[in-house]
């Protein structure tokens, strides 16, 4: 066994699973195709995201490190929670600071220890304006109808990426496999988007399922669970404030005030294993 090529680092958040590369110490030029074989869970390593810790960029100053993402699809994406917190705890770790900040498409982001061992991470205002999100066409965001069920009274967000929200009764019950793909490919949505259902326990948490864009059903999104806590604010549903949202792999806490209010996601990391890409993943 050679521990040659370039090492990686598995990890996830809530199960939502990252192969995380450092470009820093391995430059690495990745096409499309190579990182849908690295994400390949069969052919590859296997994972939603992959994630590339690159030198920080001048356009984020005093930010430690530039956050590169690609769903599994191998195409390029504006933002992950769950992977800003994890590569936010590996830098934190690296410079044995409680905070960090990380430049990504999406725009800065910046991360703070929590209790527990979790990681906060301040992921920037939730932008309602249909252009922003974008929507191909004028439409109000708090109610849009993608004229298939359960999406037919959503609301639209966008956390640096797209996300469309649907309230449901029951969650569990939705057919998120048949229905995800065409959410995700709709036509008002330009740059395709991610899907969530979501509905009220008794307990005053939300429970949200979600379809990602470029990477089908995954156990936790960071960014879809903080789309659905502004989402149900917005609606009225939920209290300005601290919510709980609760995944497949587990909850989140949310925080958010409503309006230019910044949004809040608290949530764990974990580390699975290291390894090294060589061989087909790398031609
Ligand atoms: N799992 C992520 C979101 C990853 C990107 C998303 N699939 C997209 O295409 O926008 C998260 O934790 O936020």
């Amino acid at each position: 066994m050679t521990d040659a090529g370039v090492p990686f680092r598995k990890m996830h958040g809530l199960g939502n699973d990252f192969v995380v590369v450092d470009t820093r110490t391995h430059p690495l030029a990745l096409t499309d195709a190579q990182a849908a074989r690295i994400a390949d869970r069969r052919a590859g390593v296997g994972c939603d995201q992959l994630v590339t810790i690159e030198p920080p960029r001048p356009a984020y100053p005093g930010s430690a490190a530039f956050m590169g993402i690609r769903n599994a699809d191998g195409g390029v994406v504006e933002a992950c929670g769950n992977a800003t917190r994890c590569v936010a705890h590996l830098l934190m770790d690296e410079a044995g600071a409680e905070t960090v900040t990380l430049g990504t498409l999406a725009g800065p982001v910046v991360a703070t220890r929590a209790a527990d061992g979790l990681v906060r991470v301040d992921m920037g205002p939730a932008r309602t304006d249909w252009a922003a999100i974008p929507l191909a066409e004028a439409r109000d965001t708090l109610h849009v109808n993608l004229g298939v069920a359960p999406f037919s009274d959503a609301v639209a967000v966008s956390m640096g990426n797209p996300h469309v929200v649907a309230f449901v009764e029951n969650a569990e019950r939705v057919d998120l496999r048949g229905i995800g793909p065409v959410i995700e490919h709709h036509a008002l949505f330009p740059n395709r988007v991610n899907a969530e259902v979501v509905s009220r326990r008794p307990d005053g948490t939300l429970r949200m399922r979600v379809w990602e864009r470029g990477a089908g059903i995954t156990r936790a999104c960071g960014t879809g669970a903080c789309a659905v806590a502004v989402a149900a604010i917005r609606r009225g549903l939920m209290l300005p404030g601290a919510v709980t949202v609760v995944l497949d792999g587990g909850p989140l806490v949310i925080d958010w005030a409503g309006g230019d209010a910044p949004v809040l996601m608290t949530g764990p990391v974990a580390t699975a294993f290291t390894g090294h890409l060589n061989g087909s993943l790398l031609s």
